[in-house]
């Protein structure tokens, strides 16, 4: 059992200002019993144009939210998911990274973000990540005390199969750090996130940005908690805070057990992983004394 936290925030265009509500909010959480809490997408920086990016992000060795994140979570004695930090990667790119860190303050595991938004949307609404963002090309899990986890950021969530991937590489919580977009939030927030925790049986973070950000672009905010059987556990309003719920592993293996469609799933063979196998006997067995 671990008690997590998803803290949200209306990330500016000033970096040391962004670190320190972010980290006021973390010690929040701390101070209500979290040991994993997460922060969403672009923590450090929600930034307006090409050129004010690249002039207030570094290279990871050089980036100054990283050591002061890491020194917290060491200080606090907690898992830290930073759900990204924008980080140089050349001249004219930037990761949008998420990082792991561990209680110790070490970084235990770093993803960055596959799928990058590239969108249209009918109100006029107009995004190109991939103006600025070199995109990832590999699945992260991590493995914490209490499970294995998976991460992904935002517009992942739009690709099932990525959650799929995690979910058959043994992770019980799925991470998703946001800033979604206002107007796709309303629309397909909610429906998402609960679909990729039905359909893998696992728990899923999601800390989100909200407010207006300094390009005038809107997010959606509602930070969101949900259980391996689909239920919110936890949901932010449209205001920078913090929520919390409590995480039994248990729940998802009890999901699995019931619904056993990720050994079902023929895409990804039958039974070769253990404890996936397990749970499709157990499941048989019940139906058997049923
Ligand atoms: O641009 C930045 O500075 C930070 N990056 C983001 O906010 C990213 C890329 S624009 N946002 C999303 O992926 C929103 C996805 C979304 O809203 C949806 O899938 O509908």
């Amino acid at each position: 059992m671990i008690r997590a936290a998803c803290i949200q925030i209306c990330a500016s265009d000033d970096v040391a200002a962004n670190l320190r509500e972010t980290s006021a909010l973390i010690r929040d959480a701390h101070r209500q019993g979290a040991g994993f809490i997460a922060t969403p997408e672009n923590t450090n920086l929600m930034a307006a144009g090409k050129a004010a990016k690249l002039e207030k992000t570094f290279s990871e060795a050089d980036d100054p939210s990283l050591p002061a994140f890491r020194a917290l979570a060491e200080e606090l004695g907690v898992w830290l998911l930073i759900g990204s930090l924008a980080i140089k990667v050349s001249e004219t790119k930037t990761a949008n990274r998420s990082f792991l860190i561990s209680p110790q303050g070490a970084i235990a595991a770093r993803y960055d973000k596959i799928h990058l938004y590239d969108v249209d949307l009918a109100n006029g609404e107009r995004y190109r990540e991939s103006n600025t963002v070199a995109g990832g090309d590999r699945a992260v899990t991590a493995d914490l005390p209490f499970g294995r986890i998976g991460l992904t950021v935002c517009y992942d969530l739009r690709f099932p199969h990525l959650y799929r991937t995690l979910a058959h590489q043994g992770a019980f919580l799925l991470t998703v750090p946001a800033a979604f977009t206002e107007t796709t939030g309303k629309a397909h927030w909610h429906v998402l996130l609960r679909a990729r925790a039905i359909e893998n049986g696992a728990f899923v973070l999601a800390p989100a940005q909200c407010g207006i950000h300094p390009n005038g672009r809107r997010t959606y905010g509602h930070s969101l908690i949900v259980s391996p059987w689909g239920e919110i556990l936890a949901e932010a309003d449209d205001k920078p805070g913090v929520i919390l719920a409590d995480i039994d592993p248990a729940r998802s293996a009890a999901a699995r057990a019931q619904i056993p469609s990720l050994c079902h799933d023929r895409a990804f063979g039958l039974g070769d992983r253990a404890d996936l196998a397990e749970a499709q006997v157990w499941a048989e067995n019940s139906r058997d004394k049923g």
